[in-house]
């Protein structure tokens, strides 16, 4: 089976690189042709430097080169899918389209896999998510995540092509669950940086984490969610991993609001977009959400990270459950 992989940023290539390591036929498309002509050259992708391609990737510009793969793996930043999947529609018909991205799509607040069966009905839709760096996948390092898919047959066969000796795949079929702890971790791991970069202490940024998962496990369970999915890698797993390193952008974003640093806005920052979309789904659903709220507010610069704080904690005192 040739899997085909569409988005070459740091994520895209990283899985190229951990499926070909193991013999897999890869096919990584990226729209650039320029940069497709200076990767094959190269064997090397901006994103991911100094992790070299193996001559086993077949890189094109070319979406037709795609057409032979049955799966295909959308690592493409969250707010590009519906774009993507809805230009190449006929291209996708059919297959089984894995979307990579942690976020929800703003125009329609859904999730990864809503925006692929909406667009392109006749395709399965999956996901793969869960706590992981792109660099650690590239290099081989240990690595355990999550493949949701709601057909658990696709799900089992997804598993077993996906896995690596070095990335072990756990399945679920509560796709809307894995979705929800990927997009909405990043929201908090924005809190936690400028929790951080305005010195505000390690106490305070486990406060937060763990108010902050209560808000993932009260949102999620609004839309459906298994709780035992937050609880696992795609949600607890990656809020850990993204709330405590500094290799996370999510991270660094906030660390940079923190500190009043501009920060550099080619970089992906999938909670920006999406702590918008919690503030509107929290506000469509009638849900009490303040980290998320602020966390909005300081993206939209309407916060400084003093005035979150002040925000956060100047709330009425209560119980801890609710
Ligand atoms: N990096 C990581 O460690 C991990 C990332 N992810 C998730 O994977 C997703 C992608 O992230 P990542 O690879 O890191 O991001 P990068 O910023 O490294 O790369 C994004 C890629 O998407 C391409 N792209 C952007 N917009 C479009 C578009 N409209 N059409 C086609 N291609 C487009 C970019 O192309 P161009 O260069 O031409 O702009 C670039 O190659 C995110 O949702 C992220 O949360 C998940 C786990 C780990
Ligand atoms: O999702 C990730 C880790 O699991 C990558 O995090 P960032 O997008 O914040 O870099």
């Amino acid at each position: 089976m040739r899997i085909g992989i569409a988005g070459a940023g740091a994520f895209g290539a990283a899985l190229a690189v951990a499926l070909a390591r193991t013999g897999r036929e890869v096919t990584l498309w990226a729209r650039d042709a320029a940069a497709v002509d200076k990767a094959r050259e190269s064997r090397r992708v901006e994103r991911l430097p100094e992790i070299d391609l193996p001559a086993s990737i077949d890189i094109v510009s070319d979406l037709d080169a795609l057409l032979p793969c049955d799966t295909i793996l959308l690592a493409l930043p969250a707010q590009a899918t519906r774009g993507f999947v809805t230009a190449h529609a006929e291209a996708l018909a059919g297959k089984v389209l894995v979307a990579c991205a942690k976020g929800i799509d703003l125009t329609r607040l859904t999730g990864q896999t809503a925006i692929i069966a909406e667009a392109v009905p006749s395709a399965t839709p999956a996901l793969l998510t869960g706590p992981s760096f792109a660099a650690d996948i590239a290099r081989g390092l240990p690595t355990a995540l999550t493949l949701a898919c709601i057909d658990e047959g696709c799900g089992a066969a997804l598993q077993a092509a996906l896995s690596t000796p070095g990335l072990r795949l756990y399945r679920t079929a509560d796709v809307i669950g894995a979705e929800l702890g990927g997009a909405l971790k990043n929201v908090i791991a924005i809190a936690c940086g400028a929790c951080i970069g305005a010195g505000f202490g390690d106490s305070a940024r486990a406060a937060l984490m763990t108010r902050g998962f209560a808000e993932m496990q009260r949102l999620a369970a609004s839309l459906g969610a298994r709780p035992e999915t937050l609880m696992g890698l795609s949600g607890f797993g990656d809020l850990v991993l993204t709330c405590s390193s500094e290799l996370s952008r999510n991270y660094r974003y906030g660390l940079a609001l923190g500190r009043g640093e501009s920060f550099d806005t080619a970089t992906t920052v999938e909670g920006a977009a999406t702590a918008r979309a919690v503030t509107d789904l929290a506000a469509a659903r009638g849900l009490d959400l303040p980290i998320s709220a602020v966390t909005a507010r300081m993206v939209a610069h309407d916060l400084t990270p003093h005035q979150a704080l002040d925000a956060l904690i100047n709330r009425p005192l209560k119980e801890e459950s609710e």
